[in-house]
C-alpha cells in the first residue's frame, strides 16, 4: 500500500472548493479499512487488516469514462452479484454501527438505498431516504451541493426526524468530493439530529485531501481502485487550444466565455492551466466546477 492509500486526515472543502495539493492518484487496488477524519475528530477504529476487505476491493468493478470522459466509475453492481461479498459488506458495517445506540440510518439515494436499509434493520435503527428532488410527496427541506461530474440536490422529508439529539449514522456506496455527505450531514443537522459518523464502502484516494465533512467522520472501508489493470488513465488532451480541451470536461455549466480562470489542484500543473490568485469559493458569485481530465495528475476547477 503506497502513501496515497493510507488516507486518515480528511480536510478541505465543500460546495467546489478547490484543493491546494492533490498529488498523483492512486493505481493501485488497495484494501483497506480508511477513516477519514476532520480536524480534530477522534479516528475510529478501522479494520484494516480484515480478510472481507479484499473481496469487496475486488467485487467493484471500475468503469473508464462513465458517465463521461475522466471519470473511473466505481460500479458496485458488481459486488451485488455476489451475495457472499455482499454480506460481508453489510456485516462490516453492522460489526462496526451495532450498539452505539444509532436512531436512524440515512441512505443517500441511489446507491445508499442498497446498503443503509439492510444495516437499519441490522442494528435496530429506523432508515430515513435522503432522496434526490422532487420524489417526496411530503413537505421537504433541501440541500444543494456540487458533484464531481454535475450538480445535485438532496431532499429529506420534514418529521424524519421525530425527535432532537436523534442519532444518525449516514450511508452512500462512494465518498468522492464529499459534496453528497455533506448536504446529506447539513439536512440532519438542519432537523435538530446528530450526525455520529458517515459510512461509505468506498473512497476515492484522489480526493482524500479535497474535502472537511463538517467535523464528522467518515468511515470507509476500501479506497476506489482507478483502473482495472494498475495502470493510470489515459494520456492528457493536447491541451494546445487552451481552455477548450478544459471546458469539454466540465460538467457543472461554466462555459469557455465566462470562464475567469482556474484553480489547479496538481503539484506540476501543465503551463495552459493558470493559476489564479483569488479564491473563487471565496466569491460567493462565483460559479464552480470541477474539471476531471483524462490524467489522474491534471484536475482542476473552472470558475465563472
Ligand atoms: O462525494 P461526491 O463527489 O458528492 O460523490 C459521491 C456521490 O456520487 C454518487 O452518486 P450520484 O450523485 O452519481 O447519484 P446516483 O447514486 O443516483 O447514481 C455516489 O453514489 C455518491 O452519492
Ligand atoms: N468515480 C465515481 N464512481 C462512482 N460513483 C461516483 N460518484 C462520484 N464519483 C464517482
Amino acid at each position: 500500500m503506497g502513501e496515497e492509500a493510507s488516507c486518515n486526515a480528511v480536510c478541505g472543502v465543500m460546495e467546489a472548493k478547490p484543493a491546494k495539493e492533490n498529488g498523483h492518484a492512486a493505481a493501485e487496488a488497495v484494501a483497506t479499512a480508511v477513516v477519514a477524519v476532520a480536524e480534530a475528530a477522534p479516528p475510529p477504529v478501522a479494520a484494516a487488516d480484515d480478510p472481507r476487505l479484499q473481496g469487496i476491493s475486488e467485487a467493484i468493478r471500475v468503469v473508464p469514462h462513465f458517465p463521461k470522459q475522466g471519470i473511473m466509475f466505481n460500479d458496485i453492481t458488481t459486488l451485488l452479484l455476489r451475495p457472499g461479498v455482499f454480506k460481508d459488506a453489510v456485516d462490516l458495517f453492522v460489526e462496526r454501527y451495532r450498539g452505539m445506540g444509532i436512531d436512524a440510518v440515512a441512505g443517500i439515494e441511489a446507491r445508499g438505498f442498497i446498503f443503509g436499509p439492510a444495516i437499519a434493520l441490522a442494528i435496530g435503527a429506523k432508515f430515513i431516504p435522503l432522496r434526490k428532488p422532487r420524489k417526496l410527496p411530503g413537505e421537504v427541506i433541501s440541500e444543494k451541493y456540487v458533484l464531481e461530474y454535475g450538480t445535485d440536490c438532496l431532499e429529506m422529508h420534514v418529521g424524519a426526524i421525530e425527535r432532537p439529539g436523534e442519532r444518525v449514522l449516514i450511508v452512500d456506496d462512494l465518498v468522492a468530493t464529499g459534496g453528497t455527505l455533506c448536504a446529506a450531514i447539513r439536512l440532519i443537522e438542519r432537523a435538530g439530529a446528530d450526525v455520529i459518523e458517515c459510512a461509505c464502502l468506498i473512497g476515492l484516494p484522489k480526493f482524500k485531501n479535497l474535502y472537511k465533512l463538517n467535523g464528522k467522520p467518515v468511515y470507509v472501508l476500501v479506497e476506489s481502485r482507478e483502473s482495472e489493470n494498475g495502470t493510470a488513465h489515459s494520456p492528457i488532451h493536447d491541451a494546445s487550444d487552451g481552455h477548450s480541451n478544459v471546458m469539454s470536461n466540465c460538467g457543472a455549466g461554466v462555459r469557455p466565455n465566462e470562464c475567469r480562470g482556474y484553480v489547479h489542484v496538481t503539484s506540476h500543473p501543465p503551463p495552459w492551466l493558470h493559476a489564479v490568485p483569488a479564491n473563487p469559493v471565496q466569491d460567493p458569485q462565483a460559479t464552480c466546477c470541477h474539471i476531471a481530465l483524462q490524467a489522474p495528475q491534471v484536475e482542476a476547477y473552472a470558475y465563472a
